[in-house]
């Protein structure tokens, strides 16, 4: 086992200025990420762009942890450099997803539960011995007329906490993901409320499992109005409402709550982020853990194309560092492209 206890790898993974690089997108996701760019998704072009990723020079400056795929767990640089080590080498702490994405659930017609316990225990015990220090499991909650029901938030959340549990016992902090999902036309109010519900039944269920919490991690939705509710409510009420829903019911002894960006633009999930530690001083660290909002930019930048490397590590950087900015709420909009002249690279 890695000698730095769980509290402190779960501290170093919300160190000040710094945050998660979610790259865990399982392949049904990665396809649809690459499609976009109009490139094919095989192993190989899979492998090429998670080496871009994860070589950036000096990515550490802001970057704490990065969440991997099995595959790519098991796949290596052009040097022939196993991926974690990449990462622990460059000072960057690996991570890696181990659900196995999500079911619908029986008997409730439009939900999903996540699998992915059966075997968990052996194959975190895998995962840790590949250099993963941390391990992330995210449960889906669709919200509608009639939904979320009880059963699907219950469902979820004993996963999750059976999840954590066995982590814990791996020796792998718990990144613990109940996503809320922005999709619909439901008001801010009813994302806070259905927050609110799913992270105190989350609760209940990891302390049911006697699940450490200060050896974890909250990954959470921001709260938001639906997609296509077409109401507009500054970052500053965003933040408000949020951070109320999680005073309600995230324990003080969770060491940081890391923000997934779930569909949001980059722009909004860095100024939201920015706008929430404008309240701190908080009793968790607020970070992020973004998937999209930090690899949208370079997926465009690179489009495939291997002289586009540089320019697409360049793009990684920027929304690192604006991100990084937003962790102290020091981030403004003009700051958007201005990396280069501001820091000198
Ligand atoms: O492919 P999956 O397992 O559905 O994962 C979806 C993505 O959602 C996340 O949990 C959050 O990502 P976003 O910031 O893009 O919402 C990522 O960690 C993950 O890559």
């Amino acid at each position: 086992m890695h000698p730095m206890s769980l509290h402190a790898t779960a501290e170093a993974l919300v160190a000040p200025g710094k945050g998660i690089l979610a790259a865990d997108e399982s392949l049904p996701t990665m396809e649809k990420r690459l499609s976009r760019i109009g490139v094919e998704s095989t192993e190989q072009v899979r492998r090429r762009y998670r080496d871009l990723l994860l070589s950036t020079p000096g990515l550490a400056e802001h970057v704490s942890g990065v969440i991997l795929f099995d595959e790519t767990i098991r796949q290596h640089d052009t040097s022939g450099t196993p991926f974690p080590q990449v990462l622990a080498d460059a000072g960057i702490i690996p991570g890696i997803k181990v659900d196995a994405g999500t079911r619908p659930l029986a008997g409730f017609p439009d939900e999903v539960v996540t699998e992915g316990l059966d075997g968990l225990r052996l194959r975190l015990a895998e995962y840790a011995a590949l250099g993963a220090r941390f391990a992330k499991w995210r449960a889906v909650i669709r919200i509608g007329a009639a939904l979320p029901t009880p059963g699907c938030i219950a469902a979820n959340a004993h996963a999750l906490a059976r999840y954590a549990a066995l982590a814990q016992e791996a020796g792998l902090v718990p990144i613990v993901e109940p996503e809320v999902l922005m999709d619909g036309n439901h008001s801010l109010p009813t994302c806070a409320s259905v927050t609110a519900t799913v992270l105190r039944t989350v609760y209940d269920e990891l302390a049911r499992h006697r699940v450490v919490l200060d050896a974890t991690l909250l990954k959470p939705n921001m709260v938001l109005p639906g997609a296509s509710s077409h109401e507009t409510v500054d970052d500053d009420e965003i933040a408000a409402r949020t951070l109320a829903v999680l005073r309600d019911t995230v324990p003080a002894s969770v060491p940081g709550i890391v923000f997934l960006s779930g569909g949001q633009t980059p722009e909004q999930a860095t100024a939201r982020l920015d706008a929430l530690n404008r309240r701190a001083p908080q009793p968790w660290q607020l970070s992020f853990s973004y998937g999209r909002a930090l690899q949208a930019p370079v997926l465009d930048a690179w489009a495939g194309q291997e002289q586009n490397v540089e320019a697409a590590q360049q793009a990684l950087l920027e929304r690192a560092w604006l991100n990084g900015a937003a962790r102290h709420g020091r981030y403004r909009t003009d700051m958007e492209g201005a990396r280069r002249t501001t820091t000198g690279v």
